[in-house]
């Protein structure tokens, strides 16, 4: 199987000298082409500063990362972009409030070179279940979920092969949860996307995960698969407590 992601021995740190402090780890992980990958653990266990070492907006790592065979140096290129795209938490915050659906797909598609934009964006917009009649829409007009959707198809747009979702639902209503999360198992399926997906939420990584890595302060302390988990087979106790304290919320 090819991998799609392969991180080996990543550390990462901020500051320097006495001042440095080292938000991940050595932690190393495998992701096959087409699988699902969660990473979870409480809030400043480093799973963020994971995606963002991958995308490259980390001053400082050590270890290895390669992306579809590729090593992954100091600087993304083109190349990198067009294969892996990001979904942040905040669909209020990731789109700009004076563009319109339209402008953000088109600029989106452009960046990537693609021509025939017309279409693309009408297909875009289908595939994220919005349809025409969203395309000259400003944010402001857009619910939660409307925004996320569109995010979403802005991510699609360069026809990546990975999604790096950074807790993709945590702010929206409860109700559009699970709207968001079967649109993105849907896509995955349909386009054999690979994800890595941030959650403190075991459940969100249970519904939609295959794997599961457990972070605590920078370490990731366990690996499981989303059977083990279900079946409540962790060994390390921060595991545990986490399985514990959201039991009701695992499906
Ligand atoms: N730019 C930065 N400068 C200094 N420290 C940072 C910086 N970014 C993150 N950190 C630290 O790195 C650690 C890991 O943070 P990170 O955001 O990756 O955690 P997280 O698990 O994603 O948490 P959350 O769920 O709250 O987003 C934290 O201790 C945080 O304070």
């Amino acid at each position: 199987m090819t991998l799609a992601i392969e991180i080996s021995d990543l550390t990462v740190w901020f500051g320097e000298g006495a001042a440095r402090s080292n938000a991940v780890r050595q932690v190393s992980l495998s992701i096959g082409e087409g699988e699902s990958f969660g990473l979870v653990g409480e809030s400043g266990s480093g799973k963020s500063t994971v995606l963002r070492a991958i995308t490259g907006l980390v001053p400082s790592w050590s270890g290895s990362m390669r992306i579809m065979n590729r090593p992954l140096g100091a600087k993304r290129d083109r190349t990198f972009y067009k294969q892996v795209q990001m979904v942040f938490q905040d669909p209020y915050a990731s789109l700009h409030p004076r563009m319109t659906v339209d402008a953000v797909l088109s600029e989106a598609l452009k960046l990537h070179g693609f021509g025939d934009i017309d279409n693309r964006i009408d297909r875009l917009l289908e595939d994220v279940g919005l349809g025409k009649g969203f395309r000259f829409r400003y944010p402001h007009q857009l619910s939660g979920g409307q925004r996320q959707r569109v995010a979403i198809a802005r991510a699609l747009a360069p026809e990546p092969r990975i999604l790096l979702l950074d807790e993709p639902t945590s702010a929206l209503d409860v109700s559009v949860q699970a709207e968001i999360l079967n649109l993105l198992t849907d896509l995955r399926a349909e386009r054999g996307l690979t994800y890595l997906m941030v959650s403190h939420d075991l459940g969100v990584v249970g519904h939609m995960c295959g794997q599961v890595a457990v972070m605590q302060t920078g370490e990731m302390v366990e690996l499981l698969g989303v059977e083990d988990m279900r079946a409540m087979k962790a060994t390390h106790p921060y595991t545990k407590h986490l399985l514990d304290s959201s039991l009701r919320s695992v499906r």
